[in-house]
């Protein structure tokens, strides 16, 4: 059959120029990535044949093959895997189905431009993050042929292509089932990093440091002058009788998790980490877990030092490898975290799970609960200490994944203490470090009852807000919420430690002793006899827009504030409900005076000296419009409220 020539889509071109180019100081990471594929398609081939009887496959020599060649300077990844199909072949390989390509190209762009040393860093950084898989095969071969048939299909597919802008296709009928990556590699340049990868010394050492965990077999064959097996390693392989070289498994195939702590290093558990995750940077926490008793089972799981580019959009990769007695039988198993903890990644090795067993089964299943309820605990947990022990890296993680956790407030009732012990808060104590709730109730000061917060878009907006005004009088500490989640779950805790958490935007204010407060009280009641005429005029006046107008406690330089009741939904809750497509109620909000600022003192003795002052209608709109601007919102009708503004100001000239 003969070969079509196809073209790269855009992004993924673009990707290629940069591994041919070699933008990657560690070329190394090629095979770890080959090997990486290999064994998911081994993993996959086995699940679907677990699955599916009718496969056809032969599931009972699974492996990866690595067979190196000095004369032909050709390495090839060979794996008995799930293969591809060729339309497989053309979406996978050919386009990037990557969400974030465009961005992360742009990125890297930026950073190459830069050209110093940094931008370098900056490029290996961001390729950390994004990882390019398949295509790292690039920075070391100048052209990569894929063989590959899938499991269960007649023909197979031969993709060639040297990386410059196009890769032919064709069908191929003798293709052996699984995938076969050839690389014809580039001149060794050990200035440039780009080392003799037919050399077996150094295929074992890329395995031994990055693949050893891999359970599924990995064979090294050599040919060609000079192939010896390593150095000093003649000993262990020998030739078949044919003549051809007998194959060397160069992997321990040891499961980390089933390994003594003792004996695993951090970097073993990195590589691990990257497999499972298809992330480029070490992870930022690892944990394990080892269950013992009636139902016993093997966790490791890892914290990301970066969120991963689907955390927020719906149907991305979520959940753990599930194996049972070290075999994979599902690679995204969302029973075992639950949805707060979506950016966990790991692994749960169980004993005594069925091998077959599906996924409704797998939802209602007590073991899986149990499972799920221990990880979550060790998980909130492990965070808690981080931040005594490891305050750095806990500000790390909680900068990436606090909104996330957060959401966990909303429905994990359970683990609601432990969660809420997990979180802090950015808070008007110190701008540089957040607190906990824990922190804040020792921090109280006398007379206070409250633990007071206050929403907003932003730390800068949240401070300006004219509701802090005599909270930060008094000395009162204010947490400051900013995540759009934050509007949500306040609602969901009463109180904490049996103080209520109060939202300073919302009810009556009384703030300070019980002294204080009291002569605050006895000061208001004569206020509001002295404003009792203009506080019904204007109630009256506004009554479209606003529930009540009454004086406030809470101002001390801004002449007027809008507050919601106590039971009220904030309006930037409101509008995030509606966004969402739920139907809110519409409530009124409440206009509160500072009868200490001049401009509310000299409305009300306009008022009381002629209530039918023609200025005053005008006026009343004003100060309900400025209540509203001082808060971020806008009034109704700006254009009016200018018109009136303006017309004001002018009689002041
Ligand atoms: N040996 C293989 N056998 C079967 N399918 C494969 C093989 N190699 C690659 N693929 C398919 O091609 C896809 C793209 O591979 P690629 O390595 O580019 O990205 P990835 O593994 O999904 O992610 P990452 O970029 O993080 O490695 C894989 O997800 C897989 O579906």
């Amino acid at each position: 059959m003969t070969a079509e020539t196809f073209e790269f889509q855009v992004e993924a071109r673009q990707l290629l120029q940069m591994m041919v180019h070699s933008v990657y100081s560690n070329k190394d990471v090629f095979l770890r990535e080959l090997v990486s594929n290999a064994s998911d398609a081994l993993d996959k081939l086995r699940i679907e044949a677990l699955r599916d009887d009718s496969l056809g496959a032969d599931v009972s020599d699974l492996h990866i093959d690595i067979e190196a060649d000095k004369d032909a300077r050709t390495l090839i990844v060979r794996d008995n895997g799930i293969g591809m199909s060729r339309d497989e072949v053309v979406g996978l390989i050919g386009t990037i189905a990557k969400s974030g390509t465009a961005e992360f190209l742009q990125k890297l762009r930026e950073a190459q431009k830069d050209g110093t040393p940094d931008g370098a860093a900056a490029t290996e950084g961001l390729i950390g993050q994004f990882g390019v898989g398949f295509y790292s095969a690039f920075m070391v071969a100048d052209e990569v042929t894929l063989l590959t048939r899938r499991a269960g299909e007649a023909t197979g597919t031969r993709w060639t292509s040297t990386g410059e802008g196009t890769y032919s296709i064709e069908t191929v009928d003798d293709a052996p089932q699984g995938t076969s990556v050839t690389l014809h590699l580039k001149p060794a340049d050990d200035e440039d990093r780009l080392f003799d990868y037919t050399s077996p010394w150094k295929i074992k050492e890329i395995i031994k440091r990055y693949s050893d965990f891999i359970t599924w077999p990995i064979r090294l064959i050599t040919a060609g002058t000079g192939a010896d097996g390593g150095e000093g390693e003649e000993g262990e392989k020998g030739e078949k009788g044919d003549g051809k070289p007998e194959p060397e498994t160069v992997n321990s195939r040891q499961a980390l998790w089933a390994r003594p702590r003792s004996e695993v290093s951090d970097e073993e558990y990195h590589e691990l980490y990257k497999h499972i995750s298809h992330d480029w940077t070490d992870p930022l926490e690892t944990i394990r877990i080892h269950a013992e008793g009636t139902f016993e089972y093997q966790a490791l799981l890892f914290l990301p030092a970066r969120p991963p580019q689907d955390l927020f959009t719906q149907g991305g990769r979520r959940g753990l490898q599930l194996y049972v007695k070290r075999v994979l039988i599902m690679e995204e198993c969302e029973e075992l975290v639950p949805p707060y903890l979506r950016f966990v990644k790991g692994v749960v090795d169980a004993q005594d799970l069925s091998l077959n067993i599906s996924r409704e089964i797998l939802q209602q299943d007590r073991h899986i609960q149990l499972m799920r309820r221990r990880l979550s605990k060790k998980v909130l947990s492990t965070v808690k200490e981080m931040r005594t022990k490891q305050p750095e890296k806990y500000t790390a993680f909680w900068r990436e994944f606090g909104a996330v956790l957060k959401e966990g407030l909303l429905n994990d009732f359970d683990n609601r203490d432990a969660i809420l012990a997990a979180c802090s808060f950015a808070t008007t104590h110190d701008a540089e470090k957040t607190a906990t709730l824990a922190e804040y109730v020792e921090r109280m000061k006398e007379g206070q009852e409250h633990i007071y917060y206050l929403n907003g878009p932003s730390r800068a907006a949240v401070e300006n807000s004219p509701h802090m005004e005599a909270f930060r009088d008094k000395g009162l500490e204010v947490l400051v919420l900013t995540d759009p989640v934050d509007e949500v779950w306040v609602d969901t805790v009463p109180d904490f430690q049996g103080r209520k958490l109060l939202s300073i935007a919302k009810g009556e204010a009384e703030l300070g002793t019980e002294e204080e407060k009291e002569q605050a009280k006895a000061e208001r009641e004569q206020q509001r006899e002295e404003y009792a005429g203009l506080l019904t005029w204007l109630g009256e006046r506004l009554g479209d827009e606003v529930k009540e107008v009454r004086l406030s406690a809470r101002l001390t330089s801004s002449p007027a504030c809008v507050v919601s009741d106590t039971d009220d939904m904030t309006p930037a809750l409101r509008n995030m409900l509606r966004s969402m497509g739920q139907e809110v109620p519409e409530s009124k909000r409440i206009l509160e005076l500072n009868p200490g600022h001049p401009l509310i003192a000299g409305l009300r003795k306009a008022h009381a000296a002629d209530a039918a002052d023609l200025r005053l209608p005008g006026m009343a709109e004003i100060v309900h419009g400025l209540a509203l601007l001082a808060e971020g919102d806008s009034p109704a009708d700006p254009a009016r409220f200018t018109r009136l503004l303006a017309e004001h100001l002018e009689r002041t000239l």
